[in-house]
């Protein structure tokens, strides 16, 4: 049984005030949410504020990108191990975003992923295709992809320590969800692609699902049988709407 993990990617958003009310709420739900994972991605500055708030809680705190590089002349870049130094246990690596917004190749991503684990993080490894890709039958190509970069620069032993999040780019941000069995359709392709290297590995990995992921969709996504959590942006921007799709996951597991 894979324990369900719900993320909140608050992406380009926060404030200090902010960014307490919503931790502070957050918290208040969490000891209805047993028997699952939950953690907030809050921008790199917040994450000093977001760990101390979360300090002794059930609550884990992620980042939302880390540099290939574990230091030197990189103006601007984090490294993975200052994450870790300052108390994140997630980092999410390969959005969409950033791959379509930033030129992060899949090699990059690869590379990222390497340096996560080295520093001791778990990665939250984001694939998925754009509608472009959907509507030509490429999906498969396209995640296919995606994974075999990671898969050999890491090896597939690096994904028991490694979270999917299969986020069709067409869904995130829009309003429209992929349907439960679309969802599945990826998420089961994802674990086959796996199962091709390592069986167990196939079986113990997590594999969360984002895209417009609501309080009222939860549920039924939640329910498939590959989809093991969820990935969220803008709902997760608010307690009350998190809590309801961090509820629908510990649901899935009988709480
Ligand atoms: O990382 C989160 C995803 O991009 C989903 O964002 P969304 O829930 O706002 O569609």
């Amino acid at each position: 049984m894979r324990k369900p993990i719900v993320a909140g990617n608050w992406k380009l958003n926060g404030a200090l005030a902010d960014n307490e009310s919503l931790v502070l709420g957050v918290l208040d739900g969490m000891p209805a949410l047993e028997g699952i994972d939950v953690a907030v991605c809050p921008p790199f500055v917040y994450l000093p504020q977001v760990v101390r708030l979360a300090e002794s809680t059930a609550l884990d705190v992620g980042a939302q990108n880390c540099s290939e590089h574990e230091n030197g002349a990189f103006t601007g870049e984090v490294a993975a191990p200052m994450l870790a130094d300052v108390g994140a246990r997630y980092v999410i690596l390969g959005h969409s975003e950033r791959r379509a917004m930033y030129g992060e190749t899949d090699q990059i991503v690869s590379e990222k992923v390497k340096a996560a684990l080295a520093a001791g993080l778990t990665p939250i490894l984001c694939v998925g295709e754009t509608l472009e890709e959907r509507e030509a039958d490429e999906t498969e190509a396209v995640v296919r992809r995606q994974l075999a970069a990671v898969i050999s620069g890491n090896g597939i032993q690096a994904f028991d320590r490694i979270v999917i999040a299969y986020e069709p780019v067409w869904a995130i941000g829009t309003g429209r969800t992929a349907s439960p069995e679309q969802a599945q359709a990826v998420h089961a392709f994802i674990r086959g692609q796996l199962a091709d290297h390592d069986a167990g590995i196939a079986q113990s990995v997590r594999i969360q699902y984002g895209g417009s992921m609501k309080p009222g969709n939860a549920a039924d996504l939640l329910a498939q049988p590959d989809i093991d959590g969820g990935l969220i942006g803008g709902a997760s921007l608010k307690a009350e709407d998190f809590l309801g799709i961090c509820r629908a996951a510990a649901d899935t597991v009988g709480n």
